[in-house]
């Protein structure tokens, strides 16, 4: 079990984290979600060891490691700034954490060899241990940087917007893929992101930052349907802000006579299975998104139709 107790961290005058309390079980999948600026990497940099905390403690299985640095903690990573070893084969890369360790704790040479090729074979790169990093794929190196970080058999993995830089198809086959690895192997893992998206179909928890601060912790489920704050309602999933302070879904909304809003329609498109319905508040001009059900006639562009609520949220901090 990890346990964040309190953790403050600023960097010359700058408060960059404020008091930060989590506590993840083991085998979970967490996702730290925020805007850029919010702290996710900051907060994994201390969960890592690589960075440490001005105030605060970290736990691992009730142990304290605040002060133990990174080589200590067992921690994997895969982060951006932590690209492979070009000069050496993917498999000599996978073997890095494994052959820099001190002769008494280093596996013998044969052993390094046969985990490198089965750790190979978890991340379907069978085959191609003797390339160089400038010979594959930028999916197949994120897998070579994730072999690498499972090779020292991590009671922890830490994963820095993992698929950042790779194409949307590309990403989306590679999260699926993590999410089947991290079962398998019982891993307990957080990955920071920024894309909810990625948070709400991967994270069995989302811990949604802003500001330094976690503003809210559930499952996706939660933060999207229930979400605690006004920033988490327009930052996980659309949200609809009315002048009144309501905040609404626009697959909350429906076309209906019974409606007290009356729009304007610009703008009706595809979007996913509805259609995507854009308009402006007759009142005041709001933008107002509205989703109908794919099966419904669209309204046309032009028309002016009266919208309901078949639910809205009001925050008490709406200008979040
Ligand atoms: N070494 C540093 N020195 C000074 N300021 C820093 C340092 N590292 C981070 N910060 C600042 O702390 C804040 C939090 O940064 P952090 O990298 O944790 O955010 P993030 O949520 O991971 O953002 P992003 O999604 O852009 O990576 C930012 O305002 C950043 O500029």
């Amino acid at each position: 079990m990890i346990r964040v107790e309190n953790i403050t961290k600023r960097f010359g005058n700058y408060p960059a984290l404020h008091g930060i309390d989590l506590e993840i079980q083991p085998g979970e999948f967490i996702a730290l979600l925020g805007p850029s600026g919010s702290g996710k990497t900051t907060l994994l940099r201390i969960i890592a060891g690589l960075e440490f905390q001005d105030e605060g403690h970290v736990h691992f299985n009730g142990d304290d490691v605040s002060d133990i640095p990174v080589g200590k903690r067992n921690v994997g990573f895969v982060f951006q700034q932590y690209a492979l070893f070009r000069h050496m084969t993917v498999a000599d890369n996978i073997a890095f954490g494994l052959t820099v360790r001190k002769a008494s704790r280093r596996p013998a040479k044969a052993e390094i060899k046969a985990r490198a090729q089965e750790l190979l074979r978890v991340v379907q790169l069978e085959g191609l241990g003797d390339r160089y990093p400038g010979q594959l794929s930028g999916g197949q190196r994120q897998r070579v940087a994730l072999a690498r970080a499972l090779a020292i058999e991590p009671s922890l993995l830490l994963l820095d917007e993992p698929f950042g830089a790779l194409d949307a198809k590309v990403r989306k086959d590679l999260r699926r893929w993590l999410r089947d690895l991290h079962k398998q192997m019982g891993l307990t893992s957080i990955f920071v992101t920024h894309d909810q998206e990625e948070a709400l179909e991967l994270a069995d928890r989302v811990v949604v930052m802003d500001h330094g601060r976690i503003d809210q912790i559930g499952t996706p489920e939660q933060v999207y349907m229930e979400p605690a704050t006004a920033f988490v309602s327009h930052f996980v999933g659309e949200t609809n802000r009315l002048p009144d302070g309501r905040h609404i879904r626009p697959h909350d909304f429906e076309i209906a006579a019974h409606g007290r809003d009356r729009v304007l329609v610009d703008n009706v498109f595809r979007k996913g299975g509805s259609w995507r319905v854009e308009g402006r508040l007759e009142e005041d001009g709001t933008i107002i998104e509205i989703d109908v059900d794919a099966h419904e006639a669209p309204p046309a562009i032009g028309d002016t139709v009266t919208i309901a609520a078949r639910r809205e949220r009001t925050f008490s901090n709406p200008g979040d």
